[in-house]
């Protein structure tokens, strides 16, 4: 989807700890604000200056930009396949618990020659979103080399998710959602099948992420602090929006 025109130079951007914020988006939106927690109770204090780098990464192919532009605006531009050259970002504030939460998200590309570009984004990145294709077995079965890759690159305490992408071409599926689970599981990272076109738990995703590094943020890795529970959260959200019938 983008051009070396919107590429983000690294020395434009890279930062060992929570970054200022960056007006601009590569992708040209605004940042969108969304509250998805009406009820929750306002967290004492949560800076809400602070932007939390959250990167997506997987094989070239798997949905990256699509799942950004879905959460970031709301659409699926369904045509041809251009490839991500190089990283960029957007940002966007999500309210979480009554508060702001900033995300700046980096969409990299997945294709193996910008890897050495990408690697050197880890390092200061506070979550990462691996995706695969449910579709396709490689980007699947690249998912361990992705995680070494990770362990190698980005910090200890990086939240990561795995999501499965592509859930809504149910008739060309060749990584059925348990396999899936049991990969998510070995590694302790939390899991869901996402569709970017449809939507399917896109937004829960990033929220899900959002409310584990607020929650980080305001509690730290005090041991006697109670942690977020990132994925009961996530198994909940899913059975109260009906999605897993989806699949
Ligand atoms: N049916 C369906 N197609 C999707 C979905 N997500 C992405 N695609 C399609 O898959 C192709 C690749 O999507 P991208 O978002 O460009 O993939 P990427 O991971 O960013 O690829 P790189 O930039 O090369 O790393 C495009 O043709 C998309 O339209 C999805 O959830 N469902």
């Amino acid at each position: 989807m983008e051009t070396m025109e919107s590429m983000e130079p690294i020395s434009a951007h890279y930062t060992t700890a929570y970054p200022e914020i960056h007006p601009d988006s590569a992708y040209g939106s605004t940042e969108g604000e969304e509250n998805h927690s009406p009820s929750a109770t306002p967290a004492l204090s949560y800076d809400e200056e602070l932007m939390h780098k959250t990167i997506l990464v997987g094989d070239s192919g798997v949905g990256k930009t699509s799942l950004l532009v879905q959460f970031d605006q709301g659409k699926f531009i369904p045509g041809s396949f251009s490839a991500t050259v190089g990283i960029c970002f957007t940002n966007k504030v999500v309210t979480v618990d009554n508060v702001k939460v900033k995300l700046q998200m980096w969409d990299t590309a997945g294709q193996e020659r910008f890897r050495s570009v990408t690697h050197a984004y880890y390092r200061d990145a506070h979550a990462l979103l691996l995706l695969y294709d449910i579709t396709s077995k490689s980007s699947f079965d690249n998912i361990r080399a992705w995680l070494t890759e990770i362990h190698e690159y980005a910090q200890r305490d990086v939240v990561i998710m795995l999501l499965g992408n592509k859930a809504d071409m149910a008739s060309e599926r060749v990584i059925r959602r348990d396999e899936g689970e049991k990969l998510a599981r070995e590694y302790s990272v939390p899991f869901m099948e996402t569709s970017a076109k449809t939507g399917v738990n896109v937004d829960l995703a990033f929220i899900a992420v959002a409310k584990e590094l607020k929650h980080r943020a305001v509690h730290g890795q005090q041991p006697n602090e109670p942690k977020f529970q990132i994925h009961e959260y996530i198994e909940s959200q899913k059975e109260k929006s009906g999605c897993c019938s989806y699949f």
